[in-house]
């Protein structure tokens, strides 16, 4: 099916918006109005550029207020209107949008309504333009897509039919039952289909709808079984996006479109009409890799972590620093010095390294070099969003490359020692940028294959951190996507390996011993504990010495607890007992508030 977007879902110019579109690879667009207006090209070298973009131009909007007013009132909206189709010949736009009226001169009266929209019908098809005729969710009489098509039907007009929009139905609709309706519609006289989706939230209707709306797949509607519903219809016009967004109008057009047609990719998979490669679920971290200007810090820790250093890169400044199966790159190369120390990779084990940068690749994620130097081992990778690279991996299974053949093992003092106190990485946490969110969640849900789990929201004493994991069936690949919820609080700390223990107090203890400094928490936090829990004697007392932290959910236990910040990043040692599923939010701003007060200590 076609696809298009509407130009407000885009930030920027007119012509940036459309440029953004067809980059994306949409094949049309609806015009905004304002954006038309603000713009310096005429109507005709609009209709030209959209042409050289391979764009059509599939809806014009909106045109509002016109129906079931007083006589006087109508001859004015239609000279109005005689203008606006005027102006669409110019543009070559063939649909106009109608939203029902939300005037106070309009009077409840469907005859009225239906007899006007037939009339303004009348004129459009004099300029060879059709209608489609919208009930926004907050429109003064009409407000339900069914009561719009009564009016469409009852007008019985062929230049006049109904636009349904999966907000306005989905955002009043109770459940399935209040889409049914939508059968009843003759495919044909469905001239067009607006979809958003939108966080589930308890608003006024009309805000959630301008401020709020995201792409299919980022918010809580069931887009996808509207989608179905108008499809049984006939309906064979555009799939097309009309999303309202604060952020997406303040980030980049270029990146907002690719997202945007990757969540129309995903829709049209869902409904059964494309077929992209299958998805290939995660199996397991293979190593998580750092890259940092300065190794002396972040070694050190490490070694107090009880990491050991067991391999180089042949022929790059990498090292493999290994503890059971957990296994971090420290990279130290030229091209990584600017940045200061950061998360920059994460090895995935996949089942299908192939098939999964097929899949990611249809998806319209960035595909990076399989190979960075000649000698190296071939490997499919992808960049996230957040430019996190992402490797799909297999591990030592001898009939794909091996990213391990790369390293050579040392054989210096501690090299092939059993692991000390952490056996594998539990979660890594990467900070979003505060645009990217949204995108980030469907990204690693659609190309990667991982469930996303409920966002949650964490106060920092500095600002607002947004966290939401995305986890594979098992738990044994977890990412904690992270934003700040201020786009200009930097402040944030979230960008941390976890790793998993099953005795956290004698990994913090030998951490410790080893030089190493846990962050440090505040006696009020133990004193809250004391009155959450009961412990066994002398439990809570190590917690407190230790600076370990203690969470329960319905499932199990959560102890953890953190190493200073080096550069970006930080690390945590966790103990998960029980099938616990989360990861400490209720700990987190204790946590965020004990690291800003290390770095006001430290002035770091
Ligand atoms: O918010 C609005 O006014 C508005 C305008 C046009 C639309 O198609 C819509 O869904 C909402
Ligand atoms: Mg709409």
């Amino acid at each position: 099916m076609r696809t298009s977007i509407a130009t407000v879902s885009l930030s920027g110019s007119l012509t940036e918006k459309l440029a953004a579109a067809s980059r994306a690879g949409f094949d049309g667009v609806e015009i905004f109005e304002n954006d038309l207006l603000a713009s310096p090209l005429t109507p005709e070298e609009v209709s030209a550029r959209c042409a050289d973009l391979g764009l059509t131009i599939d809806l014009y909007q909106p045109m509002r207020d016109i129906e079931a007013v007083p006589a006087d009132e109508f001859a004015r909206n239609l000279r109005r209107a005689r203008h606006k189709f005027e102006l669409m010949r110019r543009l070559g736009a063939d649909t106009v949008l109608v939203c029902s009226s939300v005037s106070p001169l309009a009077v409840d009266d469907d005859a009225l309504a239906a007899e006007q929209l037939a009339r303004l019908a009348d004129l459009a098809q004099d300029f060879g333009v059709r209608v489609a005729y919208e009930a926004l969710a907050w429109g003064r009489h009409v407000s339900t897509y069914d009561h719009a098509w009564r009016i469409v039907d009852t007008a019985g007009h062929p230049a006049l039919g109904t636009c349904l929009d999966s907000f306005h139905i989905l955002s009043r609709s109770t459940g399935p039952k209040d889409v049914e309706g939508i059968a009843d519609i003759p495919g044909e006289k469905i001239f067009f289909l607006q979809l958003a989706d939108a966080p589930l939230l308890a608003m006024d209707v009309l805000q959630w709808s301008r401020h709020y709306r995201c792409f299919p797949g980022q918010g809580g509607f069931d887009v996808a079984g509207l989608v179905r519903s108008v499809l049984r219809t006939g309906y064979d016009g555009p799939l097309s996006l009309e999303v309202f967004n604060d952020v997406f109008r303040q980030a980049e057009a270029g990146p907002t479109a690719v997202d945007a047609r990757r969540s129309l990719l995903v829709l049209q998979e869902t409904v059964g009409i494309a077929a992209p490669p299958a998805s290939v679920a995660p199996t397991g971290v293979a190593f998580a890799e750092l890259v940092t200007p300065d190794a002396e810090p972040l070694v050190a820790v490490l070694g107090a972590l009880g990491f050991t250093r067991a391999a180089r890169h042949r022929s790059k400044p990498v090292d493999l620093w290994q503890q059971g199966e957990a296994r971090l790159l420290v990279n130290t190369g030229p091209a990584v010095r600017r940045d200061g120390t950061g998360l920059a990779a994460i090895g995935l084990e996949s089942p299908d390294p192939t098939a999964a940068a097929r899949r990611a690749e249809a998806l319209l994620a960035p595909v990076l070099p399989r190979r960075r130097a000649p000698e190296d081992a071939p490997l499919d990778a992808v960049a996230a969003p957040d430019g996190t690279e992402l490797f799909f991996c297999a591990t030592d299974r001898p009939e794909h490359a091996n990213w391990r053949t790369d390293f050579v093992a040392t054989t210096g003092p501690g090299a092939g020692q059993p692991y000390a106190s952490a056996a594998r990485i539990d979660h890594v946490a990467l900070t979003q940028p505060w645009h990217h969110f949204d995108e980030a969640a469907l990204f690693h849900r659609s190309v990667l294959g991982l469930d996303a789990q409920e966002s949650v929201d964490v106060a920092d004493p500095y600002g607002l951190m947004r966290s939401r994991a995305v986890t594979n069936a098992d738990g044994s690949v977890r990412i904690a996507l992270t934003v700040a919820a201020a786009p200009t609080d930097d402040t944030v700390h979230a960008q941390h390996i976890a790793l998993a223990t099953d005795d956290v107090v004698a990994a913090a203890r030998r951490f410790a011993a080893a030089g190493g400094r846990l962050l440090p928490i505040p006696a009020n936090y133990y004193d809250d504990l004391a009155a959450r829990f009961e412990f066994a004697d002398g439990e809570l007392a190590t917690y407190r010495e230790l600076g370990i932290l203690y969470d329960r959910d319905a499932y199990g236990e959560f102890r953890h607890c953190y190493t200073p910040t080096i550069g970006k990043v930080f690390f945590e040692l966790v103990q998960r007992d029980g099938g616990y599923r989360g990861y400490g939010a209720h700990n987190a701003p204790v946590r965020l508030a004990a690291q800003h007060a290390v770095r006001r200590l430290t002035g770091g």
